[in-house]
Parts: C-alpha cells; sequence; structure tokens
C-alpha cells in the first residue's frame, strides 16, 4: 500500500504543492459562487489589502470593561437553556437524557424555543469546554487541522493582521474553495476565525499553531503518521489479532510494510519524519503532569533514593536518552552513581560532558547497550526503564525485564515510570481520555499498549518468580505512575503463597512472541528538546535480527 499523502487528497495529480499552478486551482474550482461574491465584496471594501478586521468578539477594552467573563457569561446560558429544557422535560412527563443503558437514544421531538435552548446547551458547553481547555489542548479534528498544517497555512496568516482568503490562497497551492473549507472546519474548534466575511484572522489557538514546532510536529506527526495508521488498525486486526507484532500494526499497514520493518524502521530511513515524531513525543509528554521532577523530587511525590545516596548506590536508566533523569538525580544525590544506556547512537548524540557541573558529570556514565541483550551492569541497586514498556507488547516487555535477571543481586529495584491505568472512570475525565488515547496510539503504530497495574504484576511474573511485586505510586498531579519490583530469588516460596498468579496471558502471549527480527530501536529522546531532535531510530538490518533471534 502506498504512503497516503495529505496533498493527494486536494490535488488530482502528484505534484508538490508549489507547482500546482493557478490553472489547475481553476480545474479544481466548483461552485465558486457565494464564496467569491462575498469575496469580491471584500475584496472591493479592502482594495485587495486587508483592513484590520472588525471582530464579532468583544474588543479587548470591551473585555476589561465588562464584569461579566465570557466563561461565567456562557455558563449563566448554559444554566438558563438547561433549566428550560429541564422544565419542558418534566411538564410533558419526559425523561430527562441519561447514561442509563435503558435511557432513550434520542430527544423527542420538542417546541422550536425548547430546541433553541437545547442547541444553546450544545454549542456553550462546546465553546466553554473549549475556554477551559485553553488553545494548546483545542487541536481536534485531524483532517482540517492536519491541512492546515500540511500548507503552513498558520504562518501564512499574519498574527496581528487579518488577511481576505484570496490573498491567502494565493500563498498556498490550495483552491480558495477547499482553503475555506478546511478553515472554517477548523474555526468550528476555535482555530482561526473569520471576523468578515472571507477575512482570515487568527485566534489563539492558531496563533500557537504558527509559533510552537512541537505543536506543528504534533499535529504532523497525527494527521500524516498516526490517522492513515488508525484507518488500517481493524485490517490489522483482523489479519493478526494477538496485535503483538511490531511489524504487523496499522502503521505497516497504511504504509505497506507488513512483515518488512517495525515503524522505527521506517522512520529512520526518513529524518524528516523521524524528527516530527521526535518532536511530537516532547510535545506530549513534555507538558504538564509528565515533568521529570515528579520522579526526581521528593517534595513532587518523587522516589526517595536517601538511603541509596548514603551508601553510594548504583541506579541504571535503560533507554535513559541522554540522561537528563541521572542528571536530575545526581544533582540531589552527591554519591550515588548512575550508568545511563542506550543505543550507539544516541550516545553518540549525547552532550559531553553531561553536565557542566563535574561533580555530577564524573558519576554518570553513559554506555550502549541493547535492552534486548543480557544486563551489561552487574550489582546495580535500581533499575530504571522510563517510557520504555509502553512501546512494547508483552512479548517484548517481558523479554526485557528478563534480560535483566543475570545481573540482579538480591534487593535489587526494578522502576518503571509510564502510564498505569486505573479502570475506568476513576480518572478525570481529561486524564481518562488522553491516557486511553495514548493506550490506543500504541497499538495503532506498534501494536503496544499502557497497562494496568495487573498487567505491570504479569509482566515480573512472566519474567521470573524472582521477583517480588511491590505496587504502584503516582505523585499527585502526575499522570505517570511509578511501579516497583524487588529481586528477591530466595522468597520465591513465601511469594507463590501470597501472590494469585496472574500470569497466564503474559506466558502465552510470550509463545506466541512475534519473530525476533521485528525487535529493534524505536526513536529516542523525548524529554529535552535538544535531544528530541537528535532523535537516532535504528532501521533493523539482517545482523541485528540474528542477534536478537539469537537471544
Ligand atoms: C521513548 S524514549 C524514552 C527516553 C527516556 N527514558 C525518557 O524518559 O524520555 C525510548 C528510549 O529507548 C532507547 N532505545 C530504543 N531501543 C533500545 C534498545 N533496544 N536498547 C536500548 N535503548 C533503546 C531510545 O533510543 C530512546 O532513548
Amino acid at each position: 500500500m502506498g504512503k497516503i499523502r495529505f496533498s493527494s487528497l486536494f490535488h488530482s495529480s502528484s505534484s508538490s504543492p508549489s507547482s500546482v499552478d493557478s490553472e489547475t486551482k481553476k480545474a479544481n474550482r466548483r461552485s465558486f459562487s457565494a464564496l467569491s461574491s462575498s469575496l469580491r465584496h471584500k475584496d472591493g471594501e479592502t482594495n485587495g489589502a486587508a483592513k484590520p478586521a472588525k471582530a464579532q468578539a468583544p474588543s479587548p477594552a470591551e473585555k476589561k470593561q465588562s464584569s461579566t467573563s465570557r466563561m461565567v457569561e456562557l455558563a449563566k446560558r448554559i444554566t438558563t437553556a438547561t433549566e428550560k429544557l429541564e422544565a419542558h422535560m418534566k411538564a410533558n412527563n419526559l425523561p430527562m437524557p441519561d447514561f442509563d443503558v435503558d435511557a432513550p437514544a434520542d430527544f423527542p421531538a420538542l417546541p422550536e424555543d425548547v430546541q433553541k435552548s437545547r442547541l444553546e446547551i450544545i454549542h456553550a458547553t462546546k465553546e466553554l469546554g473549549l475556554l477551559a481547555h485553553g488553545p494548546r489542548e483545542s487541536f481536534l479534528d485531524v483532517l482540517a487541522l492536519s491541512a492546515i498544517n500540511h500548507y503552513n497555512l498558520a504562518k501564512l496568516v499574519p498574527i496581528s493582521t487579518p488577511i481576505p482568503l484570496t490573498t491567502l490562497a494565493t500563498l498556498t497551492p490550495l483552491d480558495p474553495i477547499n482553503l475555506a473549507r478546511i478553515l472554517r472546519m477548523a474555526m468550528t474548534n476555535g482555530i482561526f476565525c473569520e471576523p468578515s466575511p472571507g477575512v482570515i484572522a487568527h485566534t489563539a489557538a492558531s496563533r500557537v499553531l504558527a509559533e510552537d514546532e512541537n505543536m506543528q510536529a504534533w499535529i504532523g506527526f497525527n494527521g500524516e503518521d498516526i490517522f492513515p495508521s488508525a484507518g488500517h488498525v481493524l485490517q490489522a486486526l483482523e489479519a493478526h489479532p494477538e496485535a503483538t507484532s511490531l511489524t504487523r500494526s496499522g502503521f505497516q499497514f497504511a504504509f505497506g510494510t507488513v512483515d518488512k520493518e517495525p515503524m522505527f524502521a521506517t522512520f529512520g530511513k526518513d529524518p524528516v519524519r523521524a524528527r516530527r515524531m521526535g518532536r511530537a513525543m516532547a510535545s506530549l509528554t513534555g507538558g504538564e503532569g509528565y515533568e521529570p521532577a515528579f520522579f526526581v523530587d521528593v517534595e513532587k511525590g518523587g522516589y526517595d533514593f536517601s538511603e541509596l545516596d548514603k551508601v553510594g548506590g548504583t541506579f541504571v536508566d535503560i533507554g535513559g536518552s541522554h540522561g537528563f533523569i541521572c542528571v536530575d538525580l545526581a544533582e540531589r544525590y552527591k554519591n550515588m552513581r548512575f550508568v545511563v544506556q542506550d543505543l550507539q547512537k544516541t550516545v553518540d548524540s549525547a552532550p559531553k560532558p553531561l553536565s557542566a557541573d563535574a561533580q555530577v558529570a564524573e558519576r554518570i556514565e553513559l554506555v550502549a547497550h541493547d535492552f534486548f541483550a543480557e544486563q551489561v551492569t552487574k550489582d546495580a541497586d535500581v533499575y530504571f526503564f522510563r517510557w520504555i514498556m509502553h512501546n512494547y507488547s508483552t512479548p517484548y516487555a517481558v523479554r526485557i525485564i528478563k534480560n535483566l535477571v543475570p545481573a540482579l543481586k538480591p534487593g535489587a529495584r526494578i522502576l518503571i515510570n509510564d502510564h498505569c491505568l486505573l479502570e475506568p472512570g476513576r480518572e478525570s475525565p481529561w486524564d481518562e481520555r488522553v491516557m486511553r488515547r495514548m493506550d490506543v496510539v500504541m497499538l495503532t503504530l506498534l501494536n503496544a499498549q499502557e497497562r494496568t497495574e495487573e498487567e505491570f504484576r504479569a509482566l515480573f511474573a512472566a519474567a521470573s518468580d524472582g521477583f517480588v511485586f511491590k505496587g504502584v505510586t503516582r505523585p499527585k498531579g502526575c499522570r505517570m505512575s511509578i511501579i516497583e519490583a524487588v529481586w528477591k530469588p530466595d522468597e520465591v516460596e513465601k511469594k507463590a503463597e501470597e501472590v494469585p498468579a496472574p500470569v497466564a496471558a503474559a506466558e502465552s502471549a510470550e509463545t506466541t512472541a512475534a519473530p525476533a527480527a521485528e525487535v529493534v530501536a524505536e526513536p529516542a529522546p523525548v524529554a529535552t528538546e535538544k535531544a528530541v531532535v537528535e532523535t537516532s531510530v535504528e532501521p533493523v538490518n539482517g545482523e541485528e535480527a540474528k542477534a536478537v533471534e539469537a537471544k
């Protein structure tokens, strides 16, 4: 299957956007009359040069004078409209809407004024929701957004001067009708506005899109990598219902690489796409609720290493990128030693030294190590995985943990820093949505997953009887949890009595593990801007495949 490009949705030819000439644009025009009349009107008004538009919304000065904020005004309107709707339903013995399974699927026919109230609730709650989320979280509706991003429309619209649609169209390869359709769809999510007919202006959300490169990358990754892959997940599941293989996910079905290479290898051949993914991940996981401080700072609920520090213990960060977690820890704990392990390419691209503070830098060793090989740092006190396990289905995750065993001394701790899914409904609705979305994105791209506590417990149990699963902690305000197990081979029998064995699924998954050839590296660092840009992506090759297979 060929690579899907959004340009192909807009052009019948395969020309690059810049090569589409005005003849092609004309050929693409359809019923243009309504738009062109409004544009003619606008052009007549402005002589082609945009005057600052008169926005429908109040001016900043008017806003300051107003004693009631837009949010409160919306909330009041929602209350009034909801009360009116409820009064009508009660007066007519109609059931109020409910999430219950027996609740009616549709609203009954409503009198015009009550229907108006219902629509008011729908629109006002949406607007209030967008305001409450803020511009950065307003990026929904993939197609319009992808097109805006792909054609750099946010950068083409001047930040503080509205621009006529006709002028904007000349700066793009897009037909003005299609340009208007895309923009007007995005406007329903608060991205751009049309302060007067045919004139486009920025909103706070479109401005973010113009100015935030990580956000641009996130939208590009979503629209041009995740979206096409999501469209093929059902095909992937039909063909391979176990959904564990790195080369049989929706991604491979979308991009014609089934049984050929994992996503990371595909990106490895395309540095622009790899960089976009690295930045996109930074945009996602560099935000609120994901700060490293939630792991390193005890006051924020982070892990307390003070006892280990007293004895100069060793902490190994596996897949640790450029070692930013270890640098943070080394600044806090002055006696501990640190080993950061990652792929050779990532190690090579790390800054040297890792910290300007010599006392910190001299205690951190950065080494190349493949976590699909046996652990090389023996007898450390802590082995740490951050944003690693969720990239792998159970067979791979179990293998990564198993590879630690030969290196472990009794009492060694394994810490995993990842999402840990709660039962449905126990997160705030937004957090639940973010985490479950990440879970299905993992399925879409990698046949991987976010996990529950039981699923983490099962990973350790499947890897070895010698692990005692200690549990999960989650700092307040953080979306990531700290999952802990301790290596206590002498307690195997005791543990067998205490812990029920939820291992069957993991074990059977392991026996159906996809070919080892698929186990390769993925794009790196997500935490620091610099690291993200230097993301390394390892293409799989025959030698690596054989090496992994032999493990
Ligand atoms: C999602 S990033 C997480 C980086 C870091 N732990 C963090 O919290 O931001 C995954 C990291 O694992 C590394 N990696 C991927 N495959 C690996 C392998 N087989 N062995 C060791 N490191 C690997 C990548 O280079 C990358 O740095």
